[in-house]
């Protein structure tokens, strides 16, 4: 039997008096990759601020493996967009890695040998092992991503949450991460925020758009309506089985660099 990893039902939260999510529902499947995409502001951070309990919905209900969102949370890694970080902090790989293992201690217990054997299993996964020892901030863009990557999967997660993971990240090491993202997904159902969908839609099996309300259908065939009513804008869409992203000019400014830059790497 199928499990549900996520569901969400009637979902709206708010931020003061602003609803940035409206009337959300979706149900994800255990084992599915998922790409959520929309414009800046469309809420996919907020959402996945709800299913790791950060923020409660003033109406509705979140589920995760169906239980309520504090007890299910701990099923969920999460891999937060790349921050800037200070490249002087002297922390080590393992040390970051290691930080996953934070919620399965006990208070006040130290780590454990299992914790160490986990830490090494996941860098193992991420292929970092070798620069375990290296400082965090000796790393490039691609390589810390990986490290994050890990110590979400440090915490053992049934479901998998990441956030624009390859953002300011070039594209040949783009690609070698969602070839990561598709391995881990063999054991683990993930969720993946990104504004590339030309990038995510030969890894991903289904693709929500959201923009204050979500359009998901459980599959990854999205019309060109569906995309003009997230992004509120017109745009063409190439669709060759799967979904692609525009070919042709886009006159909304407010997302003008986003395809544009689509654009380019379409036609390369
Ligand atoms: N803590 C907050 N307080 C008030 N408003 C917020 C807060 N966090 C986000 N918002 C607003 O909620 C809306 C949705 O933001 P959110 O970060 O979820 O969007 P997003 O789709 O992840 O955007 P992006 O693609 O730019 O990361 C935006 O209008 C944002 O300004």
């Amino acid at each position: 039997m199928v499990t549900q990893a996520i569901t969400l039902n009637h979902v709206s939260v708010k931020y003061h008096q602003n609803i940035v999510l409206e009337d959300i529902n979706l149900t994800i499947d255990e084992g599915d990759f998922v790409g959520l995409i929309g414009p800046n502001g469309g809420g996919k951070t907020t959402l996945f601020k709800v299913l790791l309990g950060l923020i409660s919905p003033y109406q509705g209900e979140a589920k995760i493996l169906g239980y309520n969102i504090l007890q299910g949370r701990r099923y969920i890694g999460y891999v937060p967009q790349l921050l800037e970080l200070d490249r002087g902090f002297p922390i080590k790989v393992a040390d970051v890695v290691r930080m996953g293992r934070l919620g399965k201690r006990p208070l006040l217990r130290r780590y454990n040998a299992k914790d160490e054997e986990i830490v090494t299993r996941t860098l193992d996964q991420v292929g970092m092992l070798k620069l375990r020892n290296r400082p965090i901030g000796e790393l490039s863009g691609g390589q810390r991503q990986r490290v994050y990557i890990a110590r979400a999967l440090a915490s053992e997660p049934r479901i998998l949450l990441l956030d624009e993971p390859t953002a300011n990240i070039d594209s040949q090491v783009q690609k070698s991460i969602y070839e990561l993202l598709r391995e881990i997904n063999e054991l683990i159902t993930i969720v993946i925020i990104s504004h590339d969908i030309g990038a995510i839609s030969s890894y991903v099996k289904t693709i929500g758009c959201l923009n204050r309300r979500l359009f998901y259908h459980g599959d990854k065939q999205i019309t060109t309506e569906t995309i003009e009513k997230t992004y509120q804008c017109p745009v063409d869409l190439i669709a060759h089985g799967v979904a692609h992203r525009v070919l042709s000019e886009h006159n909304c400014p407010l997302h003008q660099s986003e395809f544009k830059q689509s654009n380019h790497k379409q036609k390369k």
